[in-house]
């Protein structure tokens, strides 16, 4: 059996229509486009592919994009007194904040000061409560992505075994609890987890984001098992290449023979997550200003 593989680019392109028409009935109603800020501190790898299409897909959206890039050794209340004039501007209905920040800043301190209301990202701990408690919350990109796809492929999870490789507050941990909420019953394993392949045989669905190359093997999976990668790497060139190839976490060659469904790197969940970035600034931008929730996102 050869895998299905599940596309990323199809999807966001799905998602993006229905954003387009919600950010221009928003501006309709309100007179003003939809506002996106990204502050970006330094040049961590994955922060980099990230920003690129970024800020295209937010205007081609009909919102308005607002780019901040500082230094790496910019001081810690600079950094915050940014976010706090962002929480006070009401042209923008979402922050964004990118992870991680460069070590001598203190990344729990910046992310505490995030407008809940404007935290796309879903890493504020208001946030974090509200998923855990089950209140409306945003929540983080990628695993509200990885979720809409398995929803959309399978209808519905209840009782499925799904195994999480990774704990980030960006990935594995909102991914455990969309999936709980979905009634899988959810193992969570990470850099200590003893014998991954056993943990691995059982899942139904596995999800994965360590940023290690080619940790999961495809024997370490079951036939039928539907794998989402969001693993981001970027391999050392090849002779001939300039930059090295982007792959994810999965060994994607080994495992496509057998797995039911996966995600390519790229094409898969990444890229996904823009479009859903999207998503949470207009649903942000709809309650902040009195709409109610977007209907159909
Ligand atoms: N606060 C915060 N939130 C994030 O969501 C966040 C972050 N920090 N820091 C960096 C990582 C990385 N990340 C990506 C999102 C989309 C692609 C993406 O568009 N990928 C496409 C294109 C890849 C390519 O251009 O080769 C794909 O996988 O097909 C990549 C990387 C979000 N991150």
């Amino acid at each position: 059996m050869t895998a299905v593989q599940i596309d990323g680019k199809a999807f966001a392109a799905k998602l993006r229509e229905k954003i387009g028409e919600k950010a221009a009935a928003f501006t309709d109603k309100t007179g003003r486009k939809a506002g996106l800020a990204v502050v970006l501190v330094g040049e961590d790898p994955a922060s980099q592919v990230y920003v690129r299409s970024k800020g295209k897909a937010t205007v081609a959206a009909g919102m308005e994009s607002f780019e901040y890039r500082l230094p790496a050794d910019t001081p810690q209340d600079e950094l915050v007194a940014l976010v706090r004039k962002l929480n006070a501007d009401d042209a923008v209905d979402g922050i964004l904040v990118q992870l991680p920040l460069p070590k001598n800043l203190d990344e729990k301190a910046v992310i505490a000061e995030i407008d809940p209301d404007k935290d796309v990202d879903g890493i504020t701990p208001t946030n974090a409560g509200r998923l855990v408690l089950g209140m409306d919350a945003l929540v983080s990109c990628t695993p509200l992505g990885c979720t809409m796809i398995l929803k959309d492929m399978l209808g519905d999870l209840s009782g499925m075994d799904a195994v999480v490789v990774g704990r980030s507050i960006l990935f594995g941990k909102p991914m455990a609890q969309l999936l709980l909420a979905e009634n899988c019953t959810v193992t969570m394993a990470h850099s200590r987890t003893r014998n991954l392949p056993e943990v691995l045989r059982r899942a139904d669905i596995v999800v994965a984001a360590v940023g290690v190359p080619f940790l999961i093997k495809g024997d370490w999976l079951k036939s039928g098992a539907i794998v989402l990668d969001g693993g981001i790497n970027r391999l050392d060139p090849e002779p001939g290449e300039e930059k090295g190839r982007i792959v994810g976490d999965v060994a994607f060659d080994e495992a496509v023979g057998h797995v039911r469904a996966i995600t390519p790197v790229p094409g898969g969940v990444g890229a996904t997550t823009i479009a859903v970035l999207l998503r949470n600034t207009i649903v942000a931008a709809y309650r902040n200003a009195g709409l109610g929730d977007p209907e159909g996102l």
